[in-house]
């Protein structure tokens, strides 16, 4: 689309037109826009979309926007100045500093919230969900039963239970996530706190769970993991859905910079952290699992399958 046809698109007053190419300018060069043709007339330039941008528009189903709504709302940004505030003292988080409860206390107490961020969750999901079944079919094939622990509200699971019908599926989640969800024949929800008891299954999927968490908090959840795995040899699992931080490739890949802000972001919101390599295989063991395997499959994220 042309500048011109763009600025007669958009429902802003006439004094702002001329703002609206040094929007243009800045998004087109960090990537969320190309430009066709080099022009010396402004109004001549015709801009199109990139990969970027498409993740963006309403009506693809793969849309991340919700995302991205949810984490430039106040909510979520404001704990982000409370950190020098947060390195004084003991509080565990900016965001409690900010809101005066844990996160996951807060969204059980804020509805809107709620809402928002488990719609964020579950655009994350869609988006990964059919990379997953596509690139790791093998990972989920004869297994009989699978609990996805704290698995929000259901978008990986419904995924799986489609793609491998013989599975018995169960979400498993806080009361005020999956609370009036309805399942399938093959899906089902439980409420729950899973430091206290996870459903029993033949394998367990934990997808951006651990880095929410400390150490001792993650040795707590998977301990609690094994406790449930109802093959205890090899064919029992934990599959762990996470980043793996890479300290050899230091800046080379464009992808660092993004894992480590990840890492700002569970050091801001929650009390957890990104983890390298070493740091995944000290819990692995001490939550007392023998044997593991990482597979660096969906960009940013890897697939990390242990056995008890
Ligand atoms: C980052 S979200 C991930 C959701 C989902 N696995 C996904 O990848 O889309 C973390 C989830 O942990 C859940 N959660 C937090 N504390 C929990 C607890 N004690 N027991 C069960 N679920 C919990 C939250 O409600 C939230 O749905
Ligand atoms: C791109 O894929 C994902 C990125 C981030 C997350 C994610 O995001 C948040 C955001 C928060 O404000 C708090 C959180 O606890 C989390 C997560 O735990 C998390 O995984 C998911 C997918």
């Amino acid at each position: 689309m042309s500048l011109s046809k763009l600025i007669s698109s958009l429902p802003i007053h006439p004094s702002k037109s001329p703002y609206i190419y040094r929007l243009m300018r800045i998004m087109t060069h960090s990537g969320f826009f190309s430009q066709q043709s080099v022009t010396d007339n402004e109004l001549e330039i015709e801009y199109m979309l990139t990969d970027a941008s498409r993740l963006l528009l309403k009506g693809n189903p793969m849309s991340v926007t919700p995302f991205v709504q949810a984490m430039l709302d106040p909510v979520l940004t404001n704990p982000w100045h409370q950190m020098s505030t947060w390195l004084k003292n003991e509080d565990s988080s900016a965001f409690e500093i900010t809101h005066g409860r844990y996160f996951w206390d807060y969204a059980a107490h804020d509805p809107i919230f709620n809402r928002l961020f488990n719609e964020s969750m579950a655009s994350d999901a869609r988006l990964v969900s059919d990379l997953l079944i596509d690139k790791c079919k093998g990972v989920f094939d004869g297994l009989e039963s699978l609990v996805d622990v704290a698995g929000g509200t259901g978008t990986m699971a419904k995924t799986l239970s489609k793609s491998f019908p013989q599975m018995e599926c169960i979400v498993f989640d806080l009361p005020h996530v999956v609370d009036g969800l309805q399942g399938s024949h093959n899906l089902s929800y439980v409420g729950g706190d899973m430091f206290q008891e996870i459903p029993q299954a033949h394998a367990i999927l934990l997808k951006w769970i651990l880095h929410d968490w400390n150490d001792e908090q993650c040795v707590k959840i998977l301990k609690k993991c094994k406790e449930s795995l109802k093959n205890k040899g090899k064919d029992g699992k934990v599959i762990i859905i996470e980043m793996v931080l890479d300290n050899e490739k230091e800046n080379v890949n464009e992808s660092v910079e993004t894992q480590l802000f990840f890492d700002m972001l569970m050091m801001i919101l929650v009390v957890g952290k990104e983890r390298n390599k070493r740091e995944w295989i000290n819990l692995i063991s001490s939550a007392g699992f023998t044997d593991y395997k990482i597979t660096p499959i969906l960009g940013l994220r890897s697939i990390i399958e242990i056995y008890p």
